[in-house]
């Protein structure tokens, strides 16, 4: 039985020190600490179920992130779970329409990313107290198809042995450099497996076109991000351009909402379309994507990493292979082997593919003792990190 009053709501702030070994930089954010705001929700129900929801965020930006949790709290404190999910549109654009703060968005930016770490623990909590994983009770709102359920997903170079088959690089910062990395990559893994490239943002528009030009001979499957997540045109003009070289363009990590995949859809400005479980606001939002992609024939390739979206996509990307594409052509969902053991249901991934969680919920929740000593500035990691900096 689905229900009882939202009776706490918490939000933390939780670092992983990952610059410290540059894991995870690309040529636009060169010195990223993975991080989450962490939103747990708790019930007066008594059946010890809570809520886990998280946003990917890096450092510094999580204390923005966690004090926008804290003002859109109060949409959800008090509020039935069964009132919630019983009208979630009604609730959605409740919260996407606060008076106030849809002044510092709307649906974009800090208060959006707080709106999916809210939201991402209101979809945990509705699932636990289902008792299925979310892909579950998404599946179940639809109809059932049984299929097989592989993911392909890409990783770095000494993967190959593990069975992966497509790899990303990142590019974009030194032109040259990139194409020793590319030759290299492209040598190890032959001209059957697939490369991606990501420039996350890196490229004006003519300038995209000219060094994907150069990168070309790699044969790259896409170029991802190629210029502002904002410019829809310029990613137009970019994809007209690089289809005479068989390079696509992918992009959707840091698109801000439903309307800007909508214009990039229509503009033709994409060939593949990366959702991201923590930035737009939640399920909801991410659903409509997935209809919309499906609509203009364009595959859904999930953004993963950071900190918890290869657990949270997962649910996401099974969802969408089951009940709306019903396809695996040109599909994948990205894999970084990193993080993952911070989380209490984390991903499982057997021959190069994800498994579907058999845990109720949205594998949103992490691991108490991670939470405390990766929080910031108080957990044990970061108090020596700081105390070695002098602060
Ligand atoms: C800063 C992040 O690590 C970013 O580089 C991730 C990314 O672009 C991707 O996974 O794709
Ligand atoms: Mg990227």
């Amino acid at each position: 039985m689905v229900g009882g009053r939202i009776c706490g709501l918490s939000v933390r702030d939780v670092r992983f020190p990952t610059s410290l070994g540059g894991h995870g930089s690309d040529a636009m954010h060169t010195d990223p600490d993975y991080s989450a705001a962490y939103v747990i929700l708790e019930t007066d129900v008594g059946d010890g179920l809570k809520g886990y929801g998280i946003t990917f965020t890096l450092g510094r930006g999580t204390e923005v992130v966690v004090c926008a949790v804290n003002a859109l709290a109060h949409h959800v404190l008090s509020k039935d779970l069964r009132d919630i999910v019983g009208d979630f549109r009604g609730f959605y654009r409740q919260l996407t329409s606060d008076g106030q703060l849809r002044w510092i968005g709307p649906e974009k930016g800090a208060v959006h990313l707080a709106t999916a770490a809210v939201l991402n623990a209101v979809w945990d909590l509705w699932a636990k107290q289902e008792g299925k994983p979310l892909w579950k009770l998404l599946v179940d709102m639809k109809y059932c198809r049984k299929v097989k359920l592989v993911k392909k997903k890409e990783l770095c170079t000494e993967a190959l042995k593990d069975g992966w088959t497509r790899f990303k690089v990142k590019v974009g910062a030194d032109l040259q450099d990139d194409i020793r990395r590319c030759r290299l990559i492209r040598d190890m893994i032959g001209p059957e497996k697939i490369l991606m490239m990501d420039a996350n943002q890196r490229w004006d528009v003519p300038e995209a076109v000219e060094w994907m030009s150069k990168l070309a001979e790699f044969k790259p499957l896409w170029i991802e991000e190629p210029t502002s997540p904002d410019d829809i045109l310029g990613h137009a003009t970019i994809s007209k351009a690089l289809v005479p070289l068989g390079i696509g363009v992918a992009t959707g990590e840091q698109c801000h909402n439903r309307v800007i995949f909508k214009q990039l859809l229509q503009a033709k400005a994409l060939q593949f379309l990366q959702i991201d479980s923590c930035r737009l606001g939640s399920v909801n939002e991410n659903l409509s994507v997935l209809l919309m992609a499906k609509k203009f024939e364009i595959p859904v390739c999930p953004h993963a990493g950071g900190v918890g979206l290869c657990e949270l996509v997962q649910h996401l990307i099974i969802f969408d292979f089951i009940s709306v594409s019903a396809s695996l052509k040109n599909r994948m969902c990205e894999y970084v082997d990193h993080l993952h053991e911070h989380f209490r249901y984390p991903v499982i991934i057997k021959k190069a593919s994800y498994m579907p969680p058999k845990d109720a919920g949205y594998s949103t929740e992490m691991k108490t003792d991670s939470v405390q000593k990766h929080q910031y500035p108080d957990g044990d990691v970061w108090k020596k990190l700081l105390a070695a900096q002098g602060n």
